[in-house]
């Protein structure tokens, strides 16, 4: 009932009734467009305030090997365009101890940038330690698309690990010496993730034959050890360029008789210690290394034959640490599927050799 000496008029009623409708409309409405509009901004807000990946205090181990995987193929069009096109651009960095010289080309400063800039974009707050100088002005236009091949998604779980904990060793083209004289099938581009100093994924990319060889300790690989090796009389892949007294070490311990093979790079000499159908690869059983040697010539070797089951070792079986300082010290023999220590076991000892030998 209406109070007294008022009369409500039911069209007033009606009219008032749709006036409040229309503000607590226009209010809720507003409202609702702000959240709305808020959820829509924050979207790309909420995803980026997860830390972006790589830069946090966690890296997924699956992630790297497939940006490891990149960088290696990205680099090695780098190193093949400049071979093909011919101008290298060869200069001398310096000496080995051993007074040889240490080449730098074109194809390994491009393919350093190129594999550096792509690993260091997708993974900011790792240590990528690399075998050229990198100007960090220079940037480099390709970065990751966040895709992981098909191949690494079946095989490999993702697998976190603190940043801090990774070191990445770039090596932008291994057998510099043998790219300058145009022995292509030694050339590779490697790169390796250490977790904690041990090598747990290790890519070795041809760049002239497309061959690309990954493997994840604990994790999968896309390369296999053979089915046989000969350990009785063993076939020792050597270095042909950085030998030191490695053929002698090796006849040493193996005998006159051992066949001895001089190769051009790391990756290739780890490589033919595996079944890789590949037909420009050699095949052999112990891989031998005397002199000094870099963590990125071998880091990626290192780990893939660990990931198989192989070792990599100091000539007096240490294990190699690859983090600190970038240089290894005692030599190096690798072996897969073989008594590794009881290789080790035969070698001379270094010292007394070295000097029965000057
Ligand atoms: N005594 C030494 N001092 C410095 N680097 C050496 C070395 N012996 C081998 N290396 C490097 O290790 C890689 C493999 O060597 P080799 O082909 O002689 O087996 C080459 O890397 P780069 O080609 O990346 O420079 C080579 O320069
Ligand atoms: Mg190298």
């Amino acid at each position: 009932m209406a109070p007294m000496g008022i009369r409500l008029s039911p069209l007033g009623m009606a009219v008032f009734c749709l006036l409040g409708l229309g503000v607590l409309y226009h209010l809720y409405s507003g409202f609702l467009a702000g959240r709305f509009a808020f959820f829509m901004l924050s979207e790309p807000a909420a995803g980026g305030a997860e830390p972006p990946r790589g830069s946090a205090a966690a890296v997924d181990l699956r992630e790297l090997l497939a940006v490891s995987v990149l960088a290696a193929v990205r680099g090695g069009e780098e190193v093949k365009r400049v071979r093909e096109g011919n101008v290298l651009n060869e200069k001398a960095k310096g000496k080995t101890r051993e007074g040889a010289e240490e080449k730098l080309t074109s194809g390994d400063l491009l393919s350093n940038r190129r594999m550096y800039h792509l690993l260091q974009a997708a993974f900011p707050g790792v240590q990528i330690n690399s075998e050229e100088r990198v100007d960090t002005a220079d940037q480099d236009t390709v970065s990751w698309d966040r895709n992981i091949p098909e191949e690494i998604k079946q095989k490999i779980q993702p697998k976190e690990v603190p940043a801090e904990s990774v070191t990445v060793w770039i090596d932008p083209l291994d057998a510099t010496q043998e790219y300058t004289e145009d022995l292509r099938q030694y050339v590779t581009t490697m790169v390796c993730v250490a977790v904690n100093g041990k090598p747990v994924i290790g890519v070795i990319h041809k760049p002239f034959s497309a061959y690309t060889a990954w493997a994840m300790v604990d994790g999968g690989s896309n390369v296999k050890a053979r089915s046989s090796y000969n350990e009785k009389t063993p076939r020792i892949i050597v270095s042909r360029s950085h030998a030191g007294k490695v053929e002698q070490v090796a006849r040493q311990t193996f005998g006159n008789k051992t066949v001895i093979i001089p190769a051009g790079g790391a990756g290739y000499k780890v490589l033919a210690l595996l079944d890789v159908a590949e037909k420009n690869q050699e095949e052999a059983d112990v891989y031998i290394h005397v002199t000094y040697i870099k963590k990125w010539d071998i880091c990626a070797g290192n780990a893939v034959l660990r990931a198989l089951g192989g070792h990599m070792t100091t000539l007096t079986g240490e294990e190699i640490s690859y983090t600190g300082s970038d240089g290894n010290e005692g030599g190096l023999i690798a072996s897969i599927n073989m008594n590794h220590r009881a290789l080790i076991e035969k070698l001379p000892d270094l010292e007394e050799t070295s000097h029965k030998l000057d």
